[in-house]
Order: structure tokens, then sequence, then C-alpha cells
């Protein structure tokens, strides 16, 4: 799960290592006494098959030099396969000796240690049953069942009788195969029928090959593997014997044609070559999921509850839904019809469409009258009906019928709730599904953030930013688990996304050694930002790595244990970025953010970085051309001016809202109206408790490192390169304890570029601190004496 990343070095392996480790020079020495141990071991065993009965009679006296016998690893074979066969396991001892040489193998090269646990567990399983077996079918031979399989074979009979020791060996017998050999009655049915068919095939060609007799179509026959026969050897060995990955695997042979004129023999023959597809599943990773399953990203949360829909508050409880007044609807439409009257436009038809906040009349005007001409009217047309909240749509696009929308008089509030229990949320095929709120038809609306792929919300105060926001962070927790999602929550109001510190070590994501997930420093912003760079430039290599195209890709093959952890591969959570107010931060920060979410918004898409970006403040200088150039997917709230509503969404529109959540989507060209969703702080505070207060991760997903420049790295600048005045500076630095550029300029008069200069000097000397957004930055020194020290060192 999310471990803490190393900025620089993408291949490095996420993997704590367990403490317990060998040095490879320990394991050769480990694994080659293993091995000849267990050879000593078999060739005891065999020794004692033989001569068992003659050594039986001085088992008593090894302790006595003198005696003498016949095992061929004397006193000590004799002892050790008294032990373990006699006294032991039956000839199902042998076992142990195998057992005992592949651990050996396994620690000499070094090989997956899993797959040797495994063959412990089935290894010491299987002698236990055989020696119950032999112990079973021959008790008076000790030799084979040994006394353990004798004793068993006795204490079973005890309880079970005869008939349920054979039943229960055999239920042991079926339990091995299904689940050590994976035996399914499928299988054995695939094998039987393949080996059928290879025998019916081999038949065939011998027959072609000695009935054909002129080569007018040469046809080779692919190399192809027969995988499905293959996987159906009941008998392969899985996890005993991994393949090594480095061996290049056989490609199949291209299949080749030669086609030959048929009309004219005397033609150039031409080879045809179709490549045969490569066998894309390798075998490895085949058998990694045959042994272990699919990689499960969410077993390190698995009894992790999803938020209920309880939680929600259902504000249409009593008798609530739309509500249709006829009579409003009434007076519109003779309102309607009469100002078009006005302006000589008659009206052929008009179907009204009730939505939540507005309603919707779709007219077609008579035949002849052209839409230009409405058009052209929409503003008087708005006018003369006198309503706040109208807009015109003319035409509306695909159907060529004007609409009107005029607001209603009792909105219906969209509850959060209703949106998240509705079908097409619940069973929504997306990567990350956004229950926005409800269209003017009254349907849900559900987008996948991962297709906008960056999202631009603004609106006016108090229009509903920060429900929508709310509404947006509540449908991802409602639908990802926190192993496939994580944000990044940037607040300089404080108070907007607090609430979900609660779910910090869920579903936060923040740098390493920082203590607020929630990021409400705008200086801390721009280390998140180039952080989040830094993962995007490590998520690419690790795709380029792997050969896919987008985040989807990479992990479904991740969980298909195809990409090796060991080479840095991991599973990726998709990382959203939240940032609230982001006219505040371009203000303090200005270029210093916007060249990072640049970056992001217009690479970030492939690798599951989202960024969702709200302001109040929607001016050219806030949303300049280059973010509105990547951020094609944009929400807008009620604005003030029409400017404004240009400035986000291309066009009017915003400005005629009606606030409270009512808002326009696009996602390109086309402006839907909807009824944002709304979600209360206590829902959000209840649903983040009940998130929070089950099992999380150690810790918030950690970010890779970046230093920023107040860790000096960018600004060693070489001692005789200082200015002029730089000790003069200082001086006014730390009598006024102020470390501001615009001081220098006044005390010194000095040009902004030149102070500006000698204050980067005094940070890199450690006088002042670094830069603090609009803020002056702190002054490190205390008074003129320590900086008389500090500078003569
Ligand atoms: N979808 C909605 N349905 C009903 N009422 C809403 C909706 N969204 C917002 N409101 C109402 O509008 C109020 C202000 O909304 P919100 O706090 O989201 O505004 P804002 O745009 O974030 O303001 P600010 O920028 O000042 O934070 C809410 O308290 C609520 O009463």
């Amino acid at each position: 799960m999310p471990k803490k990343k190393a900025s620089q070095k993408p291949k490095q392996s996420r993997f704590t290592k367990p403490s317990f480790t060998l040095s490879p020079k320990n394991k050769i020495i480990l694994g080659s006494f293993l091995v000849l141990f267990g050879l000593a071991l078999l060739i005891a065993f065999i020794s004692f098959l033989f001569n068992w009965q003659a050594d039986q009679s001085v088992l008593g006296q090894l302790g006595d030099r003198e005696v003498k016998t016949q095992n061929l690893l004397s006193k000590f074979g004799a002892g050790i396969s008294n032990f373990f066969i006699y006294e032991g396991f039956g000839i199902a001892a042998f076992a142990l000796a195998i057992l005992t040489i592949t651990s050996g193998i396994y620690f000499f090269f070094n090989l997956n240690k899993q797959a040797l646990k495994n063959f412990w567990f089935w290894g010491v399983l299987v002698m236990i049953w055989l020696s119950v077996f032999f112990g079973f079918f021959a008790p008076s031979n000790s030799l084979l069942g040994g006394t353990v399989g004798y004793e068993m074979n006795d204490y079973l009979q005890d309880y079970l009788g005869f008939t349920g020791t054979v039943l229960l060996l055999t239920f042991l017998l079926v339990v091995y195969m299904v689940a050590r050999l994976k035996l399914t009655p499928e299988k054995i049915l695939i094998y039987f029928r393949n080996t059928k068919k290879d025998i019916k095939e081999d038949f065939k060609n011998y027959s072609d090959t000695t009935e054909s007799t002129s080569g007018e179509t040469a046809y080779t026959e692919p190399l192809e593997e027969d995988l499905d026969h293959a996987s159906a050897e009941p008998s392969e060995e899985i996890s005993e014997e991994p393949e090594d990955e480095s061996q290049p695997q056989p490609q199949p042979a291209p299949e080749k044609i030669v086609i030959k004129s048929q009309e004219n023999p005397d033609d150039v023959e031409m080879e045809v070559e179709t490549a045969v597809e490569e066998a894309v599943e390798d075998k490895l990773s085949k058998k990694l999921v045959e042994d272990y399953g699919e990689f499960d990203p969410t077993l390190e949360l698995k009894n992790y509850q999803f938020p209920t829909v309880e939680l929600l508050k259902d504000y249409n409880a009593n008798g609530g839904g739309i509500t249709i007044n006829q009579e409003e609807l009434e007076e519109n439409k003779n309102r309607i019809v009469d100002t078009l009257k006005n302006y000589k436009i008659d009206i052929a038809q008009i179907k009204a469409t009730v939505g939540p906040t507005v309603t919707l009349y779709e007219i077609i005007p008579e035949a002849g009258i052209r839409i230009s001409k409405i058009k052209s009217l929409e503003d008087d047309i708005a006018l003369s009906l006198s309503a706040l909240g109208i807009r015109i749509i003319a035409p509306i696009p695909g159907k060529g019928t004007i609409g009107i929308e005029v607001p209603n008089k009792n909105a219906t509030m969209v509850s959060m709730r209703s949106v998240i229990a509705s079908p097409k949320f619940q069973h929504a095929e997306m990567e990350l599904p956004m229950a926005l709120g409800k269209t003017i038809s009254n349907e849900t609306f559900v987008v996948d953030l991962a297709k906008m792929p960056h999202l631009l919300m603004a609106g006016a105060t108090g229009q509903g930013k920060s429900v929508g926001l709310n509404a947006i962070l509540t449908s991802l927790l409602y639908s990802k688990h926190p192993a496939e999602v994580k944000f990044i929550l940037v607040d300089p109001k404080k108070v907007e996304l607090t609430l979900f510190n609660k779910i910090e070590r869920h579903y936060l994501a923040k740098l390493p050694d920082t203590e607020e997930a929630i990021i409400t420093d705008n200086t801390k912003v721009i280390n998140t930002l180039n952080s989040l760079c830094i993962e995007m430039d490590d998520r690419y290599e690790l795709l380029k790595d792997a050969m896919v195209r987008n985040i989807k890709e990479y992990n479904t093959k991740f969980k298909a244990r195809k990409l090796n952890p060991e080479n840095g591969h991991r599973f990726l959570p998709y990382i959203v970025l939240v940032v609230d107010e982001f006219a505040d931060l371009i203000m303090t920060a200005g270029k210093e953010v916007e060249a990072p979410i640049a970056r992001l918004a217009q690479l970030a898409r492939a690798i599951g970085i989202h960024l969702i970006i709200a302001t109040q403040r929607p001016s050219v200088n806030v949303i300049t051309g280059i973010i509105k150039a990547n951020f094609p997917a944009r929400i807008a709230f009620r604005v003030t001016s029409k400017i404004d509503s240009r400035t986000i969404l291309d066009s009017q529109g915003a400005d005629q809202l009606i606030g409270k959540g009512d808002m326009l989507f696009t996602q390109g060209n086309t402006l839907l109206r909807l009824q944002c969703a709304f979600v209360d702080t206590p829902e959000v505070e209840k649903i983040t408790e009940y998130i929070g207060s089950q099992k999380a991760y150690a810790d918030a997903y950690q970010l890779p490192e970046y230093s920023g420049e107040e860790s000096g790295t960018g600004l060693d600048i070489d001692v005789s390169e200082r200015d002029k005045l730089f000790r003069e500076a200082a001086e006014v630095i730390v009598l006024a304890q102020q470390g501001s550029a615009s001081l220098l300029q006044r005390k010194l008069k000095l040009g902004y570029n030149r102070a500006g200069r000698i204050i980067d000097q005094l940070e890199a000397a450690g006088i002042v601190g670094p830069f603090e957004g609009s803020k002056a930055r702190q002054v490190m020194v205390q008074d003129l004496e320590s900086l008389n020290r500090l500078l003569d060192e």
C-alpha cells in the first residue's frame, strides 16, 4: 500500500524488507549445507531400508564407539533414519529429505521464499497423509507407515471406524488435488479432449504427408504452444519451480503462406508473412495468479465498509419530490406566449419540462419564423419576462426548438442522498464517478472525472461552490475504496475542507514530514504541486516500463501480477487535487503555482492525477489562457457579470442563474443546466466520522519528497558573488527584524531587482527565512552581534 516514495528513484522498491535477512554469502553457505544435509538424509534413509533389521539391535548402544552399524552413514544414519522412518512417518519421511534439499536450492539461488513456504506446508501434509495411508493399508508393516502412521490410523479408527477413515483419507486427497494441483473436472475434460485432438491431428498430418503430391501451397505449422493443454497438465508444479524471468520466452514463429499465381506459373511467387500473436500472458504471472489470485489493492483494508446512504439526510422525506404547479405552468406559458407575440413571434407548440429548480419551456415557432430572429431578441425577451434566472437557448442544440428556462417559484432541493442512491450512480461503470446533481428533466447527472480530465469551478461567493466540492468528494467517497483514490486538499479558507481531516489516513495524500494533510498555507501548495509533478514523472516512468498507455491498463497489468514490485511497480491510486480559492493562490504565489498546475493539467490525464480547481474570482488573470486550455470541463455557479460568465464558459448564461446550486456544466461545447446536489456540513461530518472510525493505513499516502527553495538548494550563492551592500543590507534587516525587499529598497535606495537579489543572498546565508507569499520573510538572526559572528565565520 502507499509507502513513502523516494523522489528521484522511481525504481526503488516501496516494500520494507523483513528484519531477518541473510547476506548473499550466508545464503550460499546455508543453501549448500541444506542440500548436503538433505542428501545425507536421503542416503541414510535408503540405506536404512536395507539394513534396518540388522541395525535395530544396536540402536540402544549408539554411544558405544566399538559398535558397528550397516547403514552407509553409520551410527548417525541408523539413528536418524530410525527416528524419522521407524518411529516417525514411515517411508513418507523421504519427503523430509526432499524438502531439505529443495530448501537448500532455494537459499543457494535466492529464489522466492513464499513458494518455499508453500512447498513445506504441502510437503508436510502429504507426508502425514501418506503415513496414515500406509498405516491404514499396511498396519503390520511398521516401515511403511511408521509409528506415527500406525498410531494415527489407530486413533482415527477408534473414533471414525473403518469407513470413516477411508472417507476422510479420500476427502483429504481431493482437497490436495483441488487446492494444490488446481485440478478441476473441466481441466480433466480439457486434457482428455486436447489429447484426443492431438492424436487426431497427428494422424491427419501423417496421412497428409503421405498423400500430398504437389507443393502448390507450402504451409509451415506455427510452433505455437498449446497453452490450454499446458495449463491442464495436473502434475505441473507451480510455485516450486519459478521460471527464470530473464530467460527470453520462445516466440511463436510467424505463419508463412507462399502464394503462387494460378494463371501464370512462371510468375514470381510471393511470400505472405502474418505474425502470430504473441502469447501475451507470460507464464510466471499466470502461475502467480493461479497460486495467489489477482492482486487485490484493497486487501490491506479488506474489512473497510463503504458509508451507507442512511448517513445522508433525506430532504424530501415528507412527500418530497418535484411538485407540478399547474397554475404556475399556465401563468408562465401565457407570459411567454404574450411576450413573444409582442415581437411578432407566433408559437405553434409549447412543451414544458419541470426540473428541480427551473422549468424548460420548449417552443416550436410557427412556420416561417427564423430562429435567428428569436436569437437576436434574446435579451429583450428575457427582460420582458422579467424574472431572475431566465435563460433562453435558441435553438436547443440538436433539436431545432427554442428553450426558455424559467425558475420555479418553489425550487426543490436535490438531496445528495437521492443522487447517490440512484441506479445511475450505483451502476456507473466509471473510474471516478461524480454525481453532480439533476438535469432539467430531473435525471441524475453522473460524470466521470477521469474522462474530463480536470474540472474548473467558478461562481460568486455564496452560490454553492463549497457545496458542489463537497458533493464531488462525497460521490468519490461513496464509490471508491481508500486504496483506489487519494485526495490532496488545498483550502486557503481553512474552514471549508477541515472535516476531511478525519479521513487523512484513509483517503488523503501529503508530503512526507508534514503535520497536516489538508493544506491551508499557500507556500506549502507550491511544494505539494512540485511533488505532484515528481509523482507524475515517476508514474510516466512506470507506465513506460510496463509498456502501457494509461493508469487503467497499468493497474490491470499490475493486478494480473505481470509487473514486479521489486522493480518499483506498485498499484497506482487515482490522485485528485482539489484547490478551493484558486484566485487566492494565484494572487500570492503567481507563476510559482501556475507553472506546475499547467504542467499537471497538460500531462497528468493518462496517469490518474486529476485537478479540480474552484475560484470565486473568475477573472482572466486567475483563469489564464493556459489553464483554460487544459480545463475543458467547467462548472459555473451564478456569477455577477456577463464578463465573468464568458471567462468561465466562453459564453454568457452563468450571470442569469439563480444561485443556491443552480449551475451550468460544460465538457466542451454544449451547456447543461443542472441543479447541484445538496450535502450539508453535518452530513459530510457523519460520513467522514464513519470512515474515520474504521481501521486505516498507518499514515496518509506519501507523495514524493520535494525539497523546495527553503532548503537552500536553489540558492547556493558563492560568497564572492555577494552584493557590495550585502553586509549593510543584512544589518538593516536584522535591526528592523523584517525580511522584505521593499525595506531594502527604501533604506538603501535600491532598485527592485537588486533588492530582490540581495534578499536571495541573505536567504542563502541563512539570515532570512524562505519566501512566505505576501508576508515578510522571517529574520533568522536576532541581533547585530550574532550577525557579525555569523558573517565572520
Ligand atoms: N445545491 C444546493 N441546493 C440548495 N442550496 C444550496 C446548494 N448549494 C448551496 N446552497 C445554499 O447556498 C449556501 C452557500 O453555499 P456555499 O457555501 O456552497 O457557497 P460558496 O459559493 O462556497 O460560498 P463561498 O465562496 O463564500 O464559500 C448554502 O449554505 C446553502 O444554503
